[in-house]
């Protein structure tokens, strides 16, 4: 423990506090200057020190060398993308997407043999699905969805997304957590890349989701550091050594708390039936327009995950969870 380990472990307690205010309580208590001072005055630190630069330091997150390509990670749990059940005939027609609505509701009821079944809804962000695992608290390993059976090793380029912990907040981290979510990047932050790029004479991205996705499979990471990617989680794929929470609503409480980005409608109550979902598809379609991130529609999940083991997957698809998806938005007129 040399003499400095003290002021290096308050740094790195602060400057982690302060990301989680801003990017998970979206209420930071300092200004941008003060969290800029902090950290270079850690990174000179480490720099001069550097047996004292841990995995959790806020430090990773400036990215290192290039790699030469990405290693590929075969998932322990395949990631499964959802099944969106509803024709696209449903989406302009509110009659017809009601009456797909029954069917589905129907289909899970009829599984399940229950009269009426409680769904967790949220938006479905249109980004890229990563997996995150955990061990004893702190990150070590980032990977694309790829194929749901194997995807690429991209640890390197998460570490620099601010909004993504480096390490678990709480006292006792759980032995393994696997969490799945949708790295995006806001529209305000997709506008500002898109203006820096014209600005550099460099090719303009086509929509936000191409923007995160070019940004993640950067092979050179201080690339992705320069650009600013948000996360929200969304799953929870394993859990060791520690309570797993028997339902969906329940996992994102729980994810919030460990210091997560949770959108806000993931922790609103479950709906209950047909009437539930469809009053959650409207008042989304409704806002869709003024989110600060791009969605292509929503998803229903069966809130009780006894209930998800109950009903499987078909193929590769949950049953218990599906994809709602909006009309395409109509061509914005230049
Ligand atoms: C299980 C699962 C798989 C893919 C998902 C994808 C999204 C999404 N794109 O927002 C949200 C979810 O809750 C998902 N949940």
């Amino acid at each position: 423990m040399t003499a400095y380990e003290p002021r290096a472990a308050e740094l790195r307690e602060l400057l982690n506090r302060y990301g989680r205010e801003y990017y998970v309580l979206d209420a930071p208590t300092v200004p941008d200057a003060e969290y800029d001072r902090l950290f270079r005055e850690l990174q000179a630190l480490e720099e001069a020190h550097p047996e004292l630069a841990g995995a959790d330091s806020p430090t990773r997150r400036v990215g290192g060398a290039p790699l030469a390509e990405f290693d590929s990670v075969t998932h322990a749990v395949p990631m499964l993308s959802l099944s969106n059940a509803f024709s696209d005939m449903q989406l302009a027609d509110p009659a017809e997407r009601h009456a797909e609505l029954i069917q589905f509701d129907e289909r899970v009821r009829k599984g399940l043999d229950a009269a009426e079944v409680e769904y967790a809804t949220e938006p479905k962000f249109d980004g890229l699905a990563i997996s995150l695992l955990y061990e004893n608290g702190v990150l070590t390993r980032a990977a694309t969805r790829g194929d749901g059976v194997a995807g690429e090793q991209v640890t390197e380029n998460v570490r620099t997304i601010r909004a993504i912990p480096l390490r678990l907040d709480g006292a006792n981290p759980p032995a393994l957590l696997e969490v799945r979510g949708e790295v995006l990047m806001l529209k305000r932050d997709f506008e500002r890349l898109n203006a820096d790029q014209v600005a550099r004479g460099d090719k303009t991205f086509a929509n936000p989701r191409n923007a995160a996705a070019g940004s993640l499979r950067q092979l050179d990471s201080r690339i992705t550091a320069q650009r600013r990617l948000s996360f929200f989680a969304y799953a929870i794929a394993q859990v060791e050594g520690a309570d797993w929470p028997d339902s969906h609503a329940g996992e994102m409480v729980w994810l919030k708390q460990l210091g997560f980005p949770v959108v806000e409608e993931s922790l609103r109550p479950v709906v209950k039936g047909v009437a539930g979902l469809s009053a959650y598809y409207e008042g989304v379609q409704a806002r869709r327009a003024g989110l600060p991130f791009e969605i292509d529609g929503v998803v229903y999940k069966v809130n009780r995950r006894v209930l998800q083991d109950a009903l499987g997957f078909v193929s590769r698809a949950p049953r218990w969870a599906i994809a709602h998806k909006f009309p395409a938005e109509e061509a914005l007129t230049v």
